[in-house]
């Protein structure tokens, strides 16, 4: 087999330049016995290669279904009922299911939320590395194995002998999600996804865990979406950040541009009432009103009900994910207003 670089084909787009997942008009669908609910909505996404993209959104704005649709495993009653994802120029909604297989782990890897409870209790961490390792490459000898999981465990600073020894009971909540991490790697995915990968854990041990996992992407390189609720981890560690709102992303941009000039007013929203974000406690502004109904058609735009800035076009017209700057799309028909003159 040549080596992964030679294979490696990635794709371009006009806006991010080199990406590593191009989406087309996703949707998945929770069928359920009051009717379907859109989680994911006619969705467009690109992931830049090479990169740390955040994805925020309040809870139920399909973070998570998004993520689990790029490996193919959302939950069930939910079905990706259209769309394409786009990996190498590969779709992956048509790859057969022995070429599924092998995308998941060694193209694309993912930890999810509470990823630690799917640790084996009865096995050693070194027996759960061993087995996912061969399960995936057949000619590897004991010792590169062996050296494999001590390099991924010192990255996530855990002291590999200790470690690979230990049940999970051995292991507190954070070491097994940093495990967890050092897992994700142990084929060399070039695309890792990390949804809410600290949640249930204490405020210190996400801190550490978010600069862990920042400190490997500086060595690796490799392609990173991280999902979370706390719009401040994204400012400090990621290069973009996509905003999720109702099942369809409204805006995404470098860091930069998205916390100097958000254009969506819920991405203003968002990083006014981020906690750490705003010193004072006083000038943090919840946002008012609650999460769209899924169930239900929207006509015009999904946030309009929310939005200070309503106007009448928006109530009748859903506005698209487009350029507004450089590196910069967003969902808004405030982004045409002074072209429209007014
Ligand atoms: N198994 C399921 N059955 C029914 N509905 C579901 C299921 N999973 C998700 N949903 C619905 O899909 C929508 C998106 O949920 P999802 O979990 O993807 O959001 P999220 O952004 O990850 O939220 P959180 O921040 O709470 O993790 C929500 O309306 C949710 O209720
Ligand atoms: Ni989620």
């Amino acid at each position: 087999m040549p080596p992964k670089e030679q294979i490696t084909s990635s794709m371009k787009s006009d806006v991010f330049g080199e990406i590593s997942l191009k989406i087309e008009d996703l949707c998945v669908d929770f069928l359920l016995s009051g009717g379907d609910l859109r989680a994911v909505y006619h969705l467009d996404f690109e992931l830049p290669a090479h990169k740390m993209t955040g994805l925020v959104g309040e809870s139920g704005s399909g973070k998570t279904t998004l993520t689990s649709a790029i490996l193919r495993s959302v939950s069930t009653p939910g079905e990706i009922t259209q769309g394409k994802i786009f990996f190498e120029n590969q779709d992956v909604l048509k790859l057969s299911d022995e070429k599924l297989r092998r995308f998941r782990w060694n193209e694309i890897a993912m930890v999810f939320q509470a990823a630690q409870n799917s640790l084996n209790p009865s096995m050693t961490i070194q027996e759960q590395f061993a087995e996912t390792i061969m399960a995936h490459r057949k000619n590897i000898s004991n010792k590169e194995m062996m050296e494999i999981s001590r390099k991924l465990l010192k990255q996530v600073k855990l002291e590999p002998e200790r470690i690979l020894r230990s049940y999970p009971h051995e292991l507190s909540g954070g070491m097994k999600q940093r495990v967890m991490i050092a897992f994700a790697q142990l084929l060399d995915p070039p695309v890792l996804l990390l949804d809410e990968p600290t949640t249930a854990l204490d405020v210190i041990t996400q801190d550490y865990i978010f600069t862990l996992i920042k400190q490997m992407h500086d060595q690796t390189h490799n392609t990173m979406l991280l999902s979370t609720h706390d719009i401040a981890i994204v400012a400090r560690v990621c290069d973009y950040m996509a905003v999720m709102y109702g099942g369809r992303i409204v805006e995404m941009g470098d860091i930069f541009t998205m916390f100097e000039s958000p254009l969506h007013p819920y991405t203003q929203m968002l990083i006014k009432a981020a906690p750490s974000l705003v010193g004072e406690l006083k000038e943090r502004v919840a946002i008012p009103g609650s999460a769209p109904d899924l169930m239900k058609h929207h006509e015009g735009c999904i946030f309009a009900d929310r939005c200070p800035y309503c106007y009448d076009r928006c109530q009748s017209e859903e506005p698209k994910l487009k350029v507004v700057g450089e590196e910069h799309l967003a969902a808004c028909h405030r982004a045409d207003i002074g072209k429209e003159g007014r």
